[in-house]
């Protein structure tokens, strides 16, 4: 299967009051094409650092990073260079959906692929599309602030679809979410792998491991285990997709 993130052997120092941490140490992870991986560890073993160097939003001190067959560390490239990768080859989710509150939901997604450079129609379309899809076709002209949490980290889903990314990286998208709601987003995010993204997600809640295809656990910064998780043996859900999506 293809890769569409390899991290090989990364490491990442911070300073702090004077004290050199560790906080990535020799750190190996990848994610295939269609592969759904949770990242698993106590707080502060590391995770978020990792994908903050996934999604090139940090730089790794060691190590080699490779995303969409770019190879983003310890090559240097300008600043846009990794900027046009973001923008078109990583969607991102976060535990706060963060849309921007006077656009409509469908706004919000359009608003990622105007960014791309897509012209206002395919815009519109293709928020309109994804927004059906991820069962939001009734609440394309509503505001963030008029709907639930489940549903605004829903349109954040939408919004990171937007641009077909390869790759998905979410930290804790359902830590604000009640387990049933939590669920769903985690079902949204299978429904993409199923269609060939690579997602990743940092996650505290083991009720939903039964989706991932891999369960990779990290502790001070380093890979503790990296096995097989329930959904490699075909029992997940997910949301299905349109042939036509993510093509
Ligand atoms: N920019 C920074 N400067 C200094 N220390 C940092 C920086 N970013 C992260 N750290 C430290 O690195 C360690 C790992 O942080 P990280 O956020 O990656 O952990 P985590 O596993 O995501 O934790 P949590 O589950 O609590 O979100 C923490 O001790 C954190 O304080």
């Amino acid at each position: 299967m293809t890769a569409v993130l390899t991290i090989d052997r990364v490491s990442r120092v911070f300073e702090s009051g004077g004290e050199r941490i560790a906080v990535l140490d020799g750190a190996s992870l990848t994610v295939a094409a269609g592969e759904m991986v949770a990242l698993k560890g106590p707080s502060g073993s590391g995770k978020s650092t990792l994908l903050l160097i996934a999604g090139a939003l940090d730089r790794p001190d060691d190590g080699t990073v490779t995303v969409a067959g770019m190879r983003l560390f310890p090559d240097r490239h300008p600043e846009s260079a990794l900027r046009a990768l973001r923008r078109r080859a990583i969607g991102f989710v976060f535990q706060k959906a963060n849309l921007v509150p006077f656009l409509t939901a469908a706004e919000n997604v359009e608003l990622a692929r105007f960014i791309d450079g897509a012209p206002r129609g395919e815009a519109r379309v293709r928020a309109r599309e994804l927004l059906t899809t991820l069962g939001l076709g009734e609440r394309l002209g509503s505001l963030p602030s008029r709907l639930s949490g489940g549903e605004q980290q829903r349109v954040a889903v939408a919004r990171a679809l937007a641009n077909r990314p390869a790759l998905i990286l979410a930290d804790e998208p359902t830590a604000a979410l009640d387990g049933a709601r939590g669920r769903q987003v985690l079902e949204l995010l299978k429904g993409a792998a199923k269609t060939g993204v690579g997602v990743l997600v940092v996650t505290h809640d083991d009720r939903a491991l039964d989706l991932f295809d891999r369960v990779v656990s990290i502790a001070d910064g380093k890979i503790v285990r990296d096995g097989e998780g329930s959904a490699a043996a075909g029992r997940s859900k997910a949301v299905t997709f349109s042939d036509t999506e993510q093509s």
